[in-house]
């Protein structure tokens, strides 16, 4: 059997920013190397706040953290590090060869070492043809590879992505997808992305982490997440957002109820049963319902149960 190795072991770590924000409280998390491991949460639940102290950007008040066996605190571990973040770090005035050879530099890489990388850069993530063009030239999927190369220039061990995926269309998503995994599975990098995109966990990560309030509220693989919850997810659609919340109020007494704007989320361990009986209480109340169905749980349904928020919400504040 293959005993899978550490490449981060989070013990306790509590960070807070002045005398009253506690950002991450007591946080304890181990990712195995070369996992694909995401962490989701509503605005402000601390994602931002774990990667920067994984990253040595800010420094935890309290617990331990260990990169590959090694403690943080007594060992300088950026070079393992590579970080993507949401703001592209490309410089739109620079080719795309000139903004790697820039990194290059900046990480020590130098002469025919810094040369041979770029070049291996480049053609990893298809971008020679487009080496010598302004990067401002790029589409929003190509400054995101140059993004990812730029990040990944000085041979990390750990690469960290900040909702990778943001802004881009589905075909380029799909591509970035599939660059990721291939750094996983060809490459054996370690990945920790922060993404808004269920699906994106869903589909990309081997491991995910619900984040509320500074702590790890569920985590696991999409498929045990999703079957912790177990039953059901009848969505009830309603004509209006007053009405679904008028339902809702009505509902939460029998079922555990979520509402997203006018659709309503009953969770149940045998939904088929328990639609006919639901509509009935809603109808005796002149709800009106447009629509109606019964779906096995998403991972999103298993997000709206820890941190009562649907992750869509999140994303237009
Ligand atoms: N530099 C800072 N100074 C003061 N408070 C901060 C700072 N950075 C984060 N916080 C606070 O710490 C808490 C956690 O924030 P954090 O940015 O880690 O959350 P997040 O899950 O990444 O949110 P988002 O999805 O909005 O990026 C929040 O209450 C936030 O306001």
């Amino acid at each position: 059997m293959r005993i899978m190795k550490t490449a981060i072991e989070m013990k306790d770590v509590r960070k807070t920013y002045g005398k009253d924000i506690v950002a991450i409280d007591d946080l304890s998390l181990t990712v195995g190397e070369g996992t694909i491991y995401a962490l989701l949460g509503p605005n402000g639940s601390g994602k931002t706040t774990t990667v920067r102290v994984l990253t040595s950007l800010a420094v935890a008040d309290e617990g331990d953290i260990f990169l590959f066996g090694k403690n943080l605190k007594t060992n300088l571990l950026r070079n393992w590090v590579g970080c993507v973040a949401q703001a592209s770090g490309v410089d739109p005035m620079g080719t795309g060869r000139e903004n790697l050879m820039l990194q290059g530099r900046i990480h020590g890489l130098k002469g025919k070492d810094l040369k041979n990388r770029v070049e291996e850069m480049l053609e990893r993530f298809n971008l020679q043809k487009d080496a010598s063009r302004l990067s401002m030239k790029y589409s929003g999927g190509m400054k995101r590879k140059l993004d990812l190369a730029m990040g990944l220039i000085h041979h990390p061990k750990l690469l960290f992505l900040d909702e990778p995926t943001t802004g881009l269309d589905p075909e380029a998503r799909e591509d970035l997808w599939k660059t990721i995994r291939q750094l996983q599975t060809k490459e054996g990098l370690t990945v920790i992305l922060t993404t808004h995109y269920m699906e994106e966990a869903d589909e990309l990560s081997d491991r995910v982490a619900f984040m509320n309030e500074g702590r790890i509220v569920a985590e696991g693989t999409a498929e045990e997440l999703k079957n912790k919850l177990g039953g059901d997810t009848l969505s009830i659609q309603c004509t209006n957002n007053a009405q679904a919340d008028r339902a809702k109020e009505i509902l939460k007494v029998f079922y555990q109820v979520t509402r997203d704007e006018d659709t309503l989320y009953v969770h149940s361990k045998q939904g088929a049963e328990e639609l006919p009986k639901i509509l009935k209480i809603l109808e005796s109340d002149q709800t009106e319902v447009r629509s109606a169905s019964v779906s096995r749980p998403a991972l999103g349904d298993v997000y709206l149960m820890y941190t009562g928020r649907a992750l869509r919400e999140e994303t237009k504040q």
